[in-house]
């Protein structure tokens, strides 16, 4: 396999220094070219123009971000989070997820990622999952134990098949959570207090596997971690020879 595949990572909108920035933590890109033998391509948060994109790149991973899905994309006024909120990525992910499935090009959702894949397909969202009864708290303070193990995840279906395990140990940095399952989604990985940690899409004409941790993080120190990337770089290079 060449390192010819491009795949898409959507940037945040930051704001930094006076200026609007598009922006992705570092180790998104690293990881994609650490284990899934590919070229990343920032994806900047503009909007439905960015879909044409998606003729000339060969997958696309939506990676995790502070930021959350505005409840209004799943029909909801109530807002426990209103100064964290991406608006200009929501209207660039949420179309280009559709989009993505709709061509059959493979998609990795982590995280913030996982939880647009629920609300593109119809989902929603608790908005902070740590707050209700029974649940832990799945965030993780700064600092240098930011990534360290936090819980383990139950896998189950092709997810188990292809990590080969049927449970994992994760880190953990969401305070959002799947709440309705979107149709479509198969839940393939649950934390022990039931909180859905991955999702399949269901019928997916390629790779459409999304996860609530963060297996980009020393995605080669971890073989759950590598397999993951290792896969979806293959489906993204089966998907550039069909395509051909
Ligand atoms: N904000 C959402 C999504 C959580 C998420 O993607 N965390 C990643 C933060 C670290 C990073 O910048 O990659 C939620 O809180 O559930």
């Amino acid at each position: 396999m060449s390192r010819s595949n491009l795949i898409g990572i959507p940037a945040c909108t930051k704001f930094v220094s006076g200026y609007i920035q598009h922006a992705t933590p570092a180790r998104y890109g690293a990881a994609l070219v650490a284990a899934s033998n590919a070229m990343p391509v920032l994806i900047p948060p503009e909007g439905e123009t960015m879909l044409p994109l998606l003729e000339r790149i060969d997958g696309i991973m939506f990676n995790g971000s502070p930021s959350n899905v505005s409840p209004m994309r799943y029909g909801v006024d109530f807002d426990a989070t209103p100064d964290a909120h991406d608006p200009e990525r929501d209207a660039t992910t949420l179309p280009m997820i559709r989009a993505a499935l709709d061509m059959g090009m493979p998609i990795l959702c982590i995280c913030r990622g996982l939880q647009e894949l629920n609300v593109a397909l119809g989902g929603t969202l608790y908005q902070e999952v740590h707050n209700i009864p029974g649940r832990m708290d799945h965030r993780s303070p700064e600092g240098e134990h930011r990534f360290d193990i936090k819980h383990p995840v139950s896998l189950t279906g092709e997810l188990a098949h292809l990590i080969g395990a049927a449970e994992i140990q994760v880190n953990s940095l969401h305070g959002q959570a799947i709440d309705q399952l979107a149709p479509g989604l198969v839940v393939e990985g649950m934390a022990p207090d039931g909180t859905i940690e991955a999702v399949r899409v269901e019928g997916a004409k390629s790779f459409a596997i999304a996860v609530q941790w963060h297996p980009e993080w020393e995605v080669t120190h971890f073989p759950d971690r590598e397999r993951l990337f290792r896969a979806f770089g293959e489906a993204c290079a089966e998907f550039a020879a069909k395509r051909k």
